[in-house]
């Protein structure tokens, strides 16, 4: 691997991306980066009509290895987008000499759509009306569920409505770092909140037709918007061009979640894909994602990998060495659990309980207190009465 990245670039591109109702479903593949060039037929959008179109960049780079330029045992590469995101992500391999893909892939803040996908195919009249009376934040149009709209510059409040989660690309901080059997893998140094905004999966946006032809399939994920017919949906190829969501792992417990939306173009057939965090996430944990049961039976079936290296504790397919849970273990842990709730439910009941009880006695001895008052204020009253009388 050369000490300089000379990453061949296409032009940035266009739009947009994507959602939840979304299967992860990452198709299968070989692994063999040579045969697995860019289709010629891929451009950038929008829309360049050959590859006279796609503009190479041959860039000095700020790559530093720990031991000198040409050999390349353990390193730091400063920032991989090579300014292209906001804030630097490295990529640190403490392991062994594994390069984590700089021959063929180029980080990219925009997807790149094929020739297929023809910029006078998009009806606006069902996207952002520029200047217009419809605001297409307010309208929401729901295709299908799980699907999220976002403001932009042409919508009819110019972006005002707050109503954007994905402008910043990559809103806290991440790290590409070497992990042992599974390549390189994503991790955040910022702790992220349930819920949050983390990373928009970029990539070539291709068909289904045009994904079964490439050698590398492992990295793609299919967006399945057209339910009536699957033939319409979309694959998202992050392999030649991404963000850092290419080299998000697989976990059985992971703790981000895929999901659509549309932006600029709201034509079902342009999904944008990112993902939110499942749950609340610590600073230097890694991000991981389901690839989904299809992943897996088809690269176990091809042979292309043979176990899942995730940390889960209900991993569903672990590796020989792992000790794998029987159900024996899984029913008596559901026994106990069962047992546990039980036991807080009878708490929780006892609590109550008294909760009311002393509720009840203080509603009594309020009861008896204002009594007691009435009974001690009324000849006062009269007095008072008396004595206002007198006055
Ligand atoms: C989308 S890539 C993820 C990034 C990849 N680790 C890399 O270095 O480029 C998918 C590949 O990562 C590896 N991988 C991801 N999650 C894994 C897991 N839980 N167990 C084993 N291998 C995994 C497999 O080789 C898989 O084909």
């Amino acid at each position: 691997m050369a000490d300089e990245k000379g990453h061949r670039r296409r032009s940035s591109s266009i739009v947009s991306v994507s959602s939840d109702s979304i299967h992860s479903s990452f198709l299968t593949a070989s692994s063999t980066p040579a045969s697995s060039k860019p289709s010629s037929s891929m451009v950038s959008s929008p829309i360049p009509s050959s590859d006279d179109d796609i503009l190479i960049i041959e860039q000095p780079s700020a790559n530093r290895y720990a031991d000198g330029p040409h050999m390349r045992k353990h390193y730091v590469i400063e920032d991989i987008s090579d300014g292209r995101s906001a804030i630097p992500i490295r990529v640190v391999n403490d392991i062994d000499d594994m390069d984590y893909g700089s021959d063929v892939f180029v980080f990219s803040v925009e997807n790149l759509y094929s020739h297929t996908a023809d910029a006078s195919e998009i009806d606006v009249t069902q996207g952002p009306v520029p200047n217009g009376k419809i605001d297409p934040c307010q309208e929401r149009i729901d295709f299908y569920d799980n699907v999220l709209y976002e403001c932009c510059e042409e919508c009819g409040c110019k972006a005002k409505c707050g109503n954007t989660f994905s402008t910043k690309l990559m809103p806290y901080r991440y790290e590409l770092f070497r992990r042992r059997n599974v390549g390189f893998g994503c991790r955040t140094l910022d702790a992220i909140q349930k819920g949050s905004f983390v990373c928009e999966f970029v990539g070539e946006v291709i068909t289904k037709e045009q994904a079964a032809t490439r050698t590398v399939q492992s990295f793609m994920y299919t967006s399945y918007h057209h339910p009536a017919d699957s033939d319409l949906d979309t694959v998202v190829d992050p392999y030649f061009y991404g963000t850092c969501a290419r080299f998000f792992n697989h976990s059985c417990d992971e703790n981000l979640l895929p999901f659509r939306f549309y932006r600029e173009f709201r034509q079902v057939e342009w999904p944008r894909m990112g993902f939110f965090a499942k749950c609340d996430i610590k600073r230097n944990t890694e991000l991981t994602i389901d690839y989904g049961t299809e992943w897996w039976e088809m690269n176990i079936r091809n042979g292309m990998i043979e176990y899942c290296c995730c940390d889960a504790d209900f991993c569903l397919n672990p590796g020989p060495n792992r000790r794998q849970i029987t159900e024996a273990e899984i029913e008596a842990e559901c026994e106990q659990l069962e047992q546990e709730v039980k036991e807080i439910r009878k708490r929780l009941a006892e609590l109550n309980r008294q909760v009311k009880h002393k509720n009840a006695v203080k509603r009594a001895r309020m009861v008896d207190g204002s009594k007691k008052e009435r009974s001690t204020n009324a000849p006062r009253a009269r007095s008072t009465r008396n004595s206002n009388r007198q006055w």
